[in-house]
């Protein structure tokens, strides 16, 4: 399989070199060069199988010849071993047709570990047969951080540096990326927000002399391998409720829109999907655009579901390129409409195409916090904030008879104790996994959203790292 750039203008690559890329050169995001089909008898075959036979299923024709199957299989079943639940991503039934597909069972507690836990051991697999090593740049709005630093700590082959905004993430978050003491982890606190930190990393993809010279690569869900990662619990929970016989609906906690356009991945392999969507707090760009047409940034609000505090849907472009049928040249456009106005306007014809695919609201704080008593109330079950987001919107778009819908649980409510709290007078402890976390001591620097200052202490540590002899 080959990978190609949603801006049409930088080479193709293969999985590992696509892997290890991140982002293109060109800005862009890399695309499978077409989707691989699952029929309906195969996806049939999916239910009850262990997640892990899905996963290889799902993943074989994405990485192709690049890594062999058996250190494939390997690191799956590695990746998917440090999950406490064994069905890896089980369903709970909230309502008559209504799910909740818990996918925070993993070392930090949210869904980021899904695809982190297996990304960081393909890139230390690939780097290692290379005989390479990368610097790793990833933002964070809370939960990538912490994912990303529960993967990487310890690897020898990658210095990893997490930016994420200063007074904006939880303290369970917060802790979970500034306790890890390993010494390839850096913990950054920006003097910004999330927006901000995104858009330093994609500054330095693009400052090329930094980029080659630190050997840049990156973990968020710009990175096609986080995506791919997410696409098996689409398949998995879908199949085990009845797909392709059954008409199902998927609800997504929404911020860079990463996860959903997993969802739509697995749509476009297959998978029958009714509907896919978007639920967003009051950082409602994507409900904003699939209402009007025009995606339009404005300030990033602070929520209780601090996680999707996000204007700039990095994803989004992904989906662009889809519903234009991989017209690279009007992404390129519209991407420069953001940079220069802070929006652009969808033609008429990929709105549509949108809008056939997709749905979007999204949650007030109140009806959040609403949400989270009312589910506690009726069936003894914390929701963690934006899990709250993502079942009030399912319900509020209605489920049709005959379908069922599945909304995604992308945190443990132990991650928000503070907001949980205040909405339901339940303050939900942290498994035993946890313990002693918040009384560890913290190690993290802070810097201001300023590209050089942020490339300097990088490059000074990745220098550090280097004469301390941590180089293999
Ligand atoms: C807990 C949680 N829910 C939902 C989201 C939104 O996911 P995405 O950014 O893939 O849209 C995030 C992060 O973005 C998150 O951390
Ligand atoms: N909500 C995320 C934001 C970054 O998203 P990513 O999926 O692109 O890594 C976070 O918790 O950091």
């Amino acid at each position: 399989m080959r990978y190609v750039s949603t801006r049409g203008e930088a080479e193709t690559l293969g999985f590992a070199d696509a892997l290890l890329k991140g982002l293109a050169d060109d800005g862009g995001l890399y695309l499978p060069e077409s989707w691989p089909q699952f029929s309906p008898a195969m996806i049939e075959e999916f239910a009850g199988r262990p997640y892990a036979d899905v996963a290889e299923a799902v993943f074989r024709p994405f990485v192709g010849d690049d890594i062999a199957p058996g250190a494939l299989r390997a690191m799956i079943d590695e990746a998917y071993a440090t999950f406490a639940h064994p069905a890896v991503a089980p369903l709970v039934q909230i309502g008559p047709a209504h799910f909740v597909l818990e996918l925070f069972h993993g070392p930090t507690l949210a869904f980021k570990d899904v695809a982190m836990q297996l990304i960081a051991r393909l890139m230390d697999h690939v780097l290692k047969e290379r005989g390479e090593r990368a610097t790793i740049v990833g933002a964070t709005s809370g939960d990538t951080g912490g994912a990303a630093i529960a993967a990487f700590a310890g690897s020898e082959r990658t210095d990893l540096f997490i930016l994420f905004p200063h007074g904006r993430v939880s303290p369970v978050q917060q802790r979970q990326m500034t306790t890890s003491g390993a010494a390839n982890v850096h913990a950054v606190a920006v003097d910004g927000h999330f927006d901000d930190c995104q858009a330093l990393v994609k500054a330095m993809f693009n400052d090329r002399r930094f980029r080659d010279g630190v050997g840049l690569s990156g973990v968020n869900s710009i990175n096609w391998g986080r995506i791919m990662a997410q696409i098996v619990y689409y398949f998995t929970s879908a199949a085990s409720l009845g797909a392709p016989r059954r008409k199902l609906t998927f609800t997504v906690p929404t911020g860079n829109f990463g996860d959903i356009f997993a969802g739509y991945a697995a749509m476009r392999m297959g998978l029958p999907i009714e509907r896919l969507v978007i639920a967003t707090n009051a950082n409602d760009i994507l409900a904003r655009t699939l209402a009007t047409g025009r995606y339009e940034t404005g300030n990033v609000e602070a929520t209780m579901s601090p996680s999707m505090d996000i204007q700039v849907s990095s994803n989004f472009e992904r989906l662009i390129f889809e519903a234009s049928g991989r017209d690279a040249a009007l992404v390129r456009r519209l991407m420069s409409g953001l940079s220069q106005s802070g929006g652009f306007e969808l033609p008429e014809g990929v709105l549509d195409a949108i809008r056939r695919d997709f749905d979007a609201a999204s949650t007030d704080e109140a009806a959040t916090a609403a949400t989270i008593r009312r589910v506690l109330d009726a069936c003894a079950y914390l929701l963690d904030p934006h899990t709250a987001v993502g079942v009030n919107v399912a319900e509020s778009r209605g489920i049709a008879p005959g379908t069922a819908t599945i909304t995604l649980g992308t945190a443990h409510p132990a991650k928000f104790p503070a907001a949980v709290k205040a909405a339901c007078g339940t303050e939900p402890a942290l498994p035993p996994t946890h313990a002693g976390l918040m009384e560890r001591a913290e190690r993290f620097d802070r810097l201001p959203a300023d590209l050089t200052a942020v490339e300097d202490y990088i490059k000074a540590r990745t220098r550090a790292a280097a004469m301390a002899g941590a180089r293999p």
